[in-house]
């Protein structure tokens, strides 16, 4: 080839976007185009004699040194993919077209920039992955490891707090910390909660420097950086995502702006999930007094009833009506009945084993379900301490009321073996005692 047409290519080749390298057969460069500054920050003159594998990213030199011996084997490849180091410290994502040739005994390697498209397609995967995990998370415990796990994927995360709120910032709480092997991650929280108020107020990113939320004792490690980056659902606060970054890593300002977007879908996914987290709840428990309700109650003494079943165990059911309570509510207001049904809850609660099941049938009806009882007398002895806490007295609209309760007890398996012959059995038990009372 005439030497001034082989200028003319070298001139078209440097003009290329991509840069195209000869390495020999040691995987040291021996030319490479102008277009590799662009790329890699790193001058023709700067690569020619150094090796490639070099500047590519630690984590991903093994899989290069294989890809490598395989085209010297002769199998050409288009579209494998890795990152290397620029010259500024942040990773390139690379994709590469190489051959072998045999008669120069060099690789002839073509490297296209990815790094946006690689960026683009895995903000995409992780506005499907959060959107996917909001809609499968049973609730808040379950959906922030996942989270934690989707954005560990996006930058090198070596641990993650979430501070959540009700729409109200000073109201802040840390329902989440862990480090990037699963273990608690603990912050101060005092500090953590200022500049969580900070980062909502002003609905931008901070950095912090790594020793900025350790506690004083243990806890948080002061190496590396904090980035705080506040979750916000349309308009409303839902709290702030505190990522501790590892120590020899930095954020660029793409990581961030990357943060910045992932971070709105997580504040919608929370905020999600805690509506869905709510409705759950309005449908098992009942509103005013926090017990379980009608629903619930049929579907724990389902499993209780399966369990003693199973185990040849004995269940008792009671059944408990509040005498005279219509007359609380005449005499002293519906506000004052609410309070007390509140207070006879608290107190039947702490008249059984944690194991145990109070619930609210509705109006002033409670049941209550014993499991693994001995026998008759277990399910008296407990009828009898609530008779006796009912009728301490509650001080409720200055006035102090001793609240008296009608009691039917029935016994699995004597009495029926399904819920329904409970039930019918306990209440026709309740009736006789309340016209009794
Ligand atoms: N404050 C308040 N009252 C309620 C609630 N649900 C039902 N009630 C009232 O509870 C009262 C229950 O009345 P009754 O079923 O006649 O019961 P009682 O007055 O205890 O009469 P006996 O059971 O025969 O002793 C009614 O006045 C209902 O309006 C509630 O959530 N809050």
């Amino acid at each position: 080839m005439a030497a001034h047409v082989q200028d003319q290519l070298l001139n078209c080749i440097d003009l290329l976007l991509d840069a195209v390298f000869l390495v020999d057969a040691d995987g040291r460069v021996k030319y490479v185009n102008a277009a590799c500054e662009r790329i890699f920050g790193y001058t023709p003159d700067e690569l020619i004699g150094c090796k490639l594998i070099d500047l590519v990213l630690p984590e991903e030199r093994a899989r290069t040194l294989e890809e490598a011996a395989r085209i010297m084997a002769g199998q050409p490849r288009v579209g494998f993919v890795n990152r290397y180091r620029h010259k500024d410290g942040r990773p390139v994502h690379i994709m590469w077209s190489a051959r072998w040739s045999e008669a120069d005994q060099l690789r002839i390697g073509v490297a296209r920039d990815v790094t946006a498209q690689q960026r683009s397609e895995a903000m995409q995967a992780a506005t499907y992955a959060v959107s996917e995990a909001a809609h499968d998370a049973v609730d808040l415990d379950t959906l922030f490891p996942t989270i934690h796990a989707i954005i560990a994927q996006l930058v090198p995360v070596a641990g993650l707090v979430v501070a959540t709120c009700n729409g109200e910032p000073e109201a802040l709480h840390f329902p989440y910390g862990r480090d990037h092997r699963g273990q608690p991650l603990v912050v101060d929280e005092a500090l953590a909660h200022r500049h969580c108020k900070d980062v909502i107020a002003a609905r931008r990113g901070l950095l912090l420097p790594g020793a900025a939320l350790a506690p004083t004792q243990g806890g948080a490690d002061a190496g590396g950086f904090w980035l705080v980056v506040p979750l916000v659902d349309q308009t409303a606060p839902i709290g702030a995502v505190m990522l501790k970054a590892p120590a020899d890593t930095q954020y660029s300002d793409k990581d961030r702006e990357l943060l910045g977007f992932v971070s709105a879908q997580v504040a919608t996914a929370i905020e999600r999930s805690r509506l869905k987290a709510e409705l759950l709840r309005a449908a098992r428990y009942d509103e005013l007094t926090g017990l379980p309700n009608r629903r619930l109650f049929h579907d724990r003494i389902d499993t209780a009833l399966a369990r003693s079943r199973r185990k040849h165990g004995r269940v008792a059911l009671l059944y408990i009506d509040i005498d005279d309570f219509k007359a609380v509510n005449d005499r002293l207001g519906h506000d004052a009945g609410d309070l007390l049904l509140q207070e006879i809850a608290r107190r039947l609660e702490r008249c059984v084993r944690k194991a145990d099941t109070v619930a609210r049938l509705g109006s002033d009806e409670f049941v209550v379900i014993l499991e693994d009882i001995h026998g008759p007398d277990d399910a008296t002895a407990v009828a009898d301490k609530i008779h006796h806490s009912l009728l301490q007295p509650t001080a409720i609209a200055g006035h102090a009321l001793n609240t008296q309760a009608s009691i039917g007890i029935a016994l699995h398996p004597c009495d029926g073996d399904d819920a329904d012959s409970l039930i019918r059995h306990a209440d026709q038990r309740m009736y006789r005692r309340k016209a009794r009372n």
